[in-house]
C-alpha cells in the first residue's frame, strides 16, 4: 500500500518502505474533465497489531476503500475479509 500510494502521489517508488505504523496520509491534485479534485489517501497499516487498534476508525466518511494484497501470497488475499469494517454498518450501505 505504501509503495503504491507513494508512487501515485510522489511520482516515484520509495527507495525503502518501512512497515506503516497506524496510518499515513498522502494527497494528490487531479484534473478530472477540467475539474480540480483533491484525492486524499489514507495508507493504513497492514500488520494485525496496528490494524486492530485504530485503523477501523478511518473507514468512516470515506468515498472508497481499496483492499490491496500481494499476488505472490494467497494468504494475503484470503485474509482480506478480516479487514472489513466491523462497526456502524449503516454507514456502509453503498458497499459493493
Ligand atoms: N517485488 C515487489 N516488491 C514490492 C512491490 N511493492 C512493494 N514491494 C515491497 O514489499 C515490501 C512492503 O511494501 P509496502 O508498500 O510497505 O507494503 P504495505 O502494504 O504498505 O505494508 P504495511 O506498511 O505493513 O501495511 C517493501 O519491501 C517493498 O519494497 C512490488 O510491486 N513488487
Amino acid at each position: 500500500k505504501t509503495c503504491l500510494t507513494h508512487r501515485l502521489c510522489a511520482g516515484e517508488f520509495p527507495c525503502r518502505a518501512d512497515a506503516t505504523i497506524g496510518v499515513d496520509f498522502r494527497e494528490r491534485l487531479l484534473d478530472v474533465d477540467g475539474e480540480k479534485i483533491k484525492l486524499q489517501l489514507w495508507d493504513t497499516a497492514g500488520q494485525e497489531r496496528f490494524r486492530k487498534s485504530m485503523v477501523q476508525h478511518y473507514y468512516r466518511n470515506v468515498h472508497a476503500v481499496l483492499f490491496i494484497y500481494d499476488v505472490t501470497s494467497p494468504a494475503s488475499f484470503t485474509g482480506l475479509t478480516c479487514n472489513l469494517p466491523q462497526e456502524e454498518p449503516q454507514q456502509h450501505e453503498n458497499v459493493i
